[in-house]
């Protein structure tokens, strides 16, 4: 029996609408130089949000400045910049049913004085200038921050090959 990707995907989500939404995560340089980037990457992945896209990079103020063009007058972004650019980031587009809200709950709040336990902020973070990780925080903010981020040729679409019709 051939299973079509539709029939896979309705069985497990109620509604198919949202199951290709898509957000933008990035471990920021303190989550990289913890060694934190296995797990984050991991509570995603068990969450059951499918990775789409994933790079290693420095990030210029330019491209910076268009991801937080709406924080440039606050008080904080020289420090942010200065941040943001103290050493690679690791950049992920994440799929899934509503994956912009629920990898915000994930993440946590932006303090992380204020994010609960169990939270990616919430677990790795103690102050908000050093608060590990980026997520998008709503889904035309993520199209935007992934287009920005990636080419449309990165970011890949792929099928699960669990089933056994696809054994050779
Ligand atoms: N008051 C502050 N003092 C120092 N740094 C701050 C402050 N507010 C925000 N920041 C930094 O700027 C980032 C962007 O703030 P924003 O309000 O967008 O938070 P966020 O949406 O939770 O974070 P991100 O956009 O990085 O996911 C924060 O994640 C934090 O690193
Ligand atoms: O008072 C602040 C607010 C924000 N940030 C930094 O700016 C980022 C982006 O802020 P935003 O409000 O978008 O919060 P987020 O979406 O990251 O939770 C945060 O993650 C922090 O790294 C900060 O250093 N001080
Ligand atoms: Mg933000």
């Amino acid at each position: 029996l051939l299973m079509s990707d539709e029939d896979c995907l309705c069985a497990v989500f109620p509604g198919i609408a949202g199951v290709r939404e898509r957000t933008l995560i990035a471990v920021k340089p303190d989550g990289v130089q913890r060694r934190l980037v296995g797990q984050i990457m991991q509570r995603f992945e068990q969450r059951g949000f499918k990775l789409v896209g994933l790079k290693m990079l420095k990030a210029s103020d330019d491209l910076l400045s268009q991801h937080y063009r709406d924080l440039q007058k606050k008080p904080f972004y020289p420090n942010l910049l200065r941040y943001m650019t103290s050493g690679p980031l690791v950049v992920m587009v994440w799929e899934g049913h509503n994956v912009v809200r629920t990898s915000r709950l994930m993440v946590g709040d932006t303090n992380p004085a204020e994010a609960h336990p169990g939270t990616v902020r919430g677990d790795f973070s103690i102050h908000i200038s050093r608060n590990v990780v980026h997520a998008s925080d709503s889904v035309e903010g993520a199209q935007r921050e992934i287009q920005l981020w990636f080419s449309r040729k990165d970011l890949m679409d792929w099928d699960s090959c669990d089933h056994s019709s696809t054994y050779q």
